[in-house]
């Protein structure tokens, strides 16, 4: 795997990004540059529009109006080739553990001799060796995010989304996918997820946005968002008080 300084790392900019539905306003995002070093966590209630932004992110949703640019170009094909995204219901081949991610490394062109390598270092990475053989489909939940996470590692992005990779695991599980998390990010792949769980911004983040009605209400490094907020929406969701 490279393993890049954080200068290196790809910036992402979202410009003047609109959805709207029935009259009302899903998303609207003026400006959102993620260049900072290390992992960004997007906070905020359920249907603040975090999926919503990152999807749009990932080019997976095409805003009503404005731009997503990936080091300084649009989001297009040689973009998004750059990205990977993980979701929190892990998406798995009907295949063993090994061959999820053989068939990422053989879509990518890899031969099968450094396929074999890769893989053995992919399942030690996330603590799966001993599963390789095992059928994918018949993983735990935290087994079967890592083997997620892996895959998404193994197409070598720039950028790894992650939304609320966690939110179904147990502390134990949590821990080990933030291990993975870290290390990625340490690796130079830009990281940016959606979580709830604020002790985990604490651990991960080293900048936080914090949305609300599909706002960006706040961004900035994550030791300001989430000890002295500045807004009330993220004062608010931080003491745990309703947001409507
Ligand atoms: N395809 C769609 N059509 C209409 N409304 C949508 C669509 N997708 C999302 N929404 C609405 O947009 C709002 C934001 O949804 P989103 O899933 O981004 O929220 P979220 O912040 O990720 O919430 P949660 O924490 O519950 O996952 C919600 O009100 C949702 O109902």
């Amino acid at each position: 795997m490279r393993d890049l300084s954080a200068e290196t790392r790809i910036g992402l900019e979202a410009l003047g990004l609109r959805i709207g539905r029935n009259g009302g306003t899903l998303l609207d995002v003026p400006r959102l540059v993620f260049d900072g070093p290390g992992p960004t966590l997007i906070l905020g209630p359920n249907g603040a529009g975090k999926s919503l932004l990152l999807r749009c992110l990932h080019g997976l949703i095409k805003p009503d109006a404005g731009q997503v640019r990936q080091d300084g170009a649009p989001l297009g094909p040689a973009q998004k080739a750059r990205q990977a995204m993980v979701f929190q219901q892990p998406v798995l081949l009907r295949r063993s553990v090994a061959g999820n991610l053989d068939f990422v490394l053989r879509r990518r062109g890899m031969v099968r001799a450094t396929r074999k390598d890769r893989i053995a270092a992919l399942l030690a990475e996330g603590g799966l060796s001993d599963k390789a053989r095992q059928s994918a489909r018949s993983l735990s939940g935290g087994e079967a995010q890592r083997l997620a996470i892996l895959r998404a590692l193994a197409t070598e992005p720039d950028i790894l989304f992650l939304d609320e990779p966690t939110s179904a695991l147990d502390p134990a599980a949590t821990l080990a996918i933030e291990r993975m998390v870290l290390r990625a990010s340490a690796q130079g792949v830009r990281i940016v997820m959606v979580s709830h769980d604020i002790g985990q911004a604490r651990r991960l983040a080293a900048d936080a946005a914090m949305m609300q009605g599909g706002r960006v209400v706040e961004h900035g490094p994550a030791s300001e968002v989430l000890e002295t907020p500045k807004s009330e929406a993220a004062r608010r969701y931080l003491a745990g008080g309703l947001i409507l």
